[in-house]
């Protein structure tokens, strides 16, 4: 994948968090700022979950989503938005793992293997992290041409517990999936 924009479109998968402020109508916030980008569309999202924090453990739980999207947006043109819609939406970066209104991490996007100081692909926690994978099962059809559907189910199968990890919502932004039955996994 070249490093400038393309007529032809990918679809990346993002994952969203919030544990500060309006948590759930900033995740919407986020959403739509991508969509209204003219190189992204927002094609489905995940069901909202709450989820106990990870890594840095004195901070308010965060409500947890994923997102497909279709981008004519090279890689590092969409994480440099994804990096401008987190400023706008007023995430501030004090403590590693810590708190944030929005967080915005770009998991995968098709063929895209990168690893540059400002971006790897795919994203290298997406496989230990439950509050990553379960929204992610919400979304990632079977037939996924890249393989990500079984690349999740397994790391799902293969998880200790997925104990933090409460359904929230469904989502009522626009294409909204149903939850599946991953926490069943
Ligand atoms: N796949 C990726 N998605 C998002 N950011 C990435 C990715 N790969 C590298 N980065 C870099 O990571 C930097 C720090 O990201 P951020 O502050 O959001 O980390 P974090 O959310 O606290 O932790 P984590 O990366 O473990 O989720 C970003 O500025 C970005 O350049
Ligand atoms: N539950 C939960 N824990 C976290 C999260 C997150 O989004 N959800 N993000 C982190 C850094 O990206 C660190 N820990």
């Amino acid at each position: 994948m070249n490093a400038h924009s393309t007529s032809e479109a990918s679809e990346a998968y993002i994952a969203l968090g919030a544990n500060l402020g309006e948590r759930e109508h900033t995740l919407y916030e986020a959403i739509t700022a991508l969509d209204e980008h003219p190189g992204i569309r927002v094609l489905r999202c995940s069901s909202l979950y709450e989820t106990e924090p990870v890594g840095y453990l004195d901070q308010p739980s965060f409500l947890n989503m994923t997102a497909a999207v279709s981008t004519t947006l090279a890689p590092e043109e969409l994480l440099a938005f994804m990096l401008e819609v987190e400023s706008r939406l007023g995430r501030v970066r004090h403590i590693p793992n810590g708190p944030r209104t929005i967080d915005l991490d770009l998991l995968w996007m098709e063929a895209a293997r990168l690893a540059t100081p400002d971006l790897e692909l795919p994203h290298p926690r997406m496989l230990e992290r439950a509050f990553v994978l379960v929204p992610l099962a919400d979304i990632v059809p079977n037939q996924d041409p890249s393989g990500l559907y079984s690349i999740v189910h397994t790391a799902l199968n293969s998880l200790d517990g997925k104990d933090g990890i409460q359904f929230w919502k469904t989502c009522s932004w626009r294409n909204g999936s149903a939850p599946s039955e991953s926490l069943k996994e």
